[in-house]
């Protein structure tokens, strides 16, 4: 009989045999296992029935926190959907995992949004991010940084003079805004301004009232992968979230439009510029970069991969920062104290420097740089990291064995009580000393970390700033703040807040 009439006639004895043994494996694992604690694991599904409810209201992190909190730095969980993980919270192994060639970047979340991120550098692994990481970097460079500082300011103010304007035009003289909304127009604005030199206006169409399309469409996109977390893979055709589904279709013919839009506007300048690029050297933006790689025949990126780092970027960009700033929001809200003691601060130090702030002089502002390491400390908006191990190792008294998941907890070590005194307070102060190495990690750690960081931490700084040295924020009682955990973590419905005037 030819091999593939073999392969045929034997394949469904074998694909029984292996589910099988799948089965029985899953129903003998919690009585073979000596490795690490964690929640019973039940057979085939794990921990599913434990962490459904979490999961039903998106709130998974509330589960892994409470799982850390009961079986210490090193917990084995397994879910059905996403499979066997080591979740761990001890700060010399989480620094070994994220800068370790021992371990490398898990593909399990890259399974949940392969379809609309495939080709961005948050998704790619091996040699392909190792030569778009290298063409890449220079674009955050001391020159861009200084441009991206500039950049900050012109938002800054842009939505500083908006709110002004409203506030003006109100008759109690405050305004109730959703802070969320603002900040992901302005973080949209400042992205495009900033790494691709092109203006979304996305400000201006929230205060016109007008919804901002490219927003709407990766906001779609954060909410179809937060179902893919919940919904096992086999319904997704069900609930209208598989790659083939005629809506996610849809929703990434139209980024993929945005983005080819973008791509196309630089190319035509670039043909009236004699096919050169607009700026050379360190000059050269995102999109520069991009772009002259493909054109010049050295290293290529395809047309694919061009498009895949733009829509990365856009939402890297703006999905990350917009929420860091309406958790800071909230926590000032929160702490009436605190924020009065910052905005102190900020006049202060405005004055002394003349409202000159520079990249340099920035981290005058000292308690800000608290108020900001605390958001991210108490909220990191990337709650965990998970990397794959490449041969078996020794974790904390256990071993792992290789190809297993290790998953950074970001959170739990954020709130290890082995390194936080009050861990659950917010305490700006707290940042005058420095902390434990490796128990902070909200832009992650070695090869992967975050490009983006220093211009996010310029660009947060400034928005506040330029903020709280004009308004004051005040609760807004009439809604229920719920925390979520979509492709980052944040404020289910936005954040609503009272914006008054500060007199000076
Ligand atoms: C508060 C703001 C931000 C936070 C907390 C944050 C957090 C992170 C974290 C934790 C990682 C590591 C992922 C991993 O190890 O697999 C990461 C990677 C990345 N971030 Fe950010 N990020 C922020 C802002 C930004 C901004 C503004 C940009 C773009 C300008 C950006 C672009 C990226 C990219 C492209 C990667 C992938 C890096 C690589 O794999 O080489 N991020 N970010």
């Amino acid at each position: 009989m030819p091999l593939i009439d073999t392969i045929q006639a034997h394949a469904p004895t074998a694909l029984a045999a292996a589910a099988a043994a799948t089965v029985a494996y899953s129903f003998l694992e919690p009585l073979l296992d000596n490795g690490p604690p964690g929640p019973y694991l039940w057979p085939v599904v794990g921990a599913l029935p434990q962490a459904t409810s979490y999961l039903r209201r998106s709130a998974i992190h509330e589960f892994f926190d409470m799982v850390m909190k009961q079986y210490g730095p090193i917990a084995k969980v397994r879910l059905a959907n996403l499979g066997t993980a080591y979740m761990i919270s001890d700060a010399e192994l989480a620094r070994r995992i994220l800068t370790s060639p021992e371990f490398v970047r898990s593909k399990l979340i890259l399974g949940l949004t392969h379809d609309f991120f495939d080709n961005a550098l948050f998704s790619l692994t091996g040699e392909r991010w190792r030569v778009h990481r290298k063409m890449l970097q220079p674009a955050f460079g001391p020159l861009h940084l200084r441009h991206a500082t500039a950049v900050s300011e012109v938002v800054s103010k842009e939505l500083a003079d908006a709110w002004s304007e409203m506030i003006d035009a109100s008759t109690d003289k405050e305004i109730v805004v959703d802070s969320f909304e603002f900040f992901k127009a302005l973080t949209f604005d400042f992205i495009g301004k900033a790494a691709f030199t092109h203006e979304f206006g996305a400000i201006q169409s929230i205060v016109r009232g007008e919804a901002n399309q490219g927003l709407k469409d990766y906001d779609e996109v954060t909410f179809v992968i937060q179902r893919r977390f919940r919904v096992q893979r086999f319904l997704w055709g069900f609930a209208n979230i598989d790659p083939s589904s005629p809506a996610v279709l849809d929703l990434r013919g139209r980024i993929q439009g945005e983005v080819k839009n973008v791509v196309l506007e630089r190319r035509k300048q670039m043909a009236e510029n004699g096919g050169k690029p607009l700026r050379s050297g360190a000059e050269m933006d995102l999109l520069d970069r991009l772009l002259i790689s493909s054109s010049d025949g050295t290293d290529v990126f395809s047309e694919d991969e061009i498009a895949g780092e733009v829509t990365g970027f856009f939402f890297a960009g703006h999905d990350t920062t917009s929420n860091t700033l309406t958790l800071a929001l909230y926590v000032l809200v929160k702490h009436p104290e605190i924020q009065e003691k910052l905005a102190q601060e900020i006049d202060r130090v405005y004055e002394e420097l003349k409202g000159n702030i520079t990249t340099e002089n920035m981290y005058q502002f000292r308690y800000l740089d608290g108020v900001v390491k605390e958001t991210q400390r108490l909220y990191p908006i990337v709650s965990a990291l998970t990397r794959q191990v490449t041969a078996p190792v020794e974790a904390l008294g256990y071993r792992i064995p290789a190809g297993s998941r290790m998953t950074v907890h970001i959170r739990s070590l954020h709130r290890n009580p082995a390194y936080w005194d009050r861990p659950d307070d917010f305490i700006p102060e707290r940042w005058e000393k420095p902390p434990v190495p490796g128990s902070f990690v909200p832009f992650g750690d070695g090869q992967h970390n975050c490009i983006g960081q220093k211009m996010a931490q310029i660009e947060m700084r400034f928005v506040l700033i330029h903020l709280l040295r004009r308004f004051r924020f005040e609760e807004y009682a009439n809604q229920k703040v719920e925390f979520i955990s979509r492709l980052t973590f944040g404020l289910k419905n936005g954040f609503k807040v009272r914006v008054l005037k500060r007199e000076h």
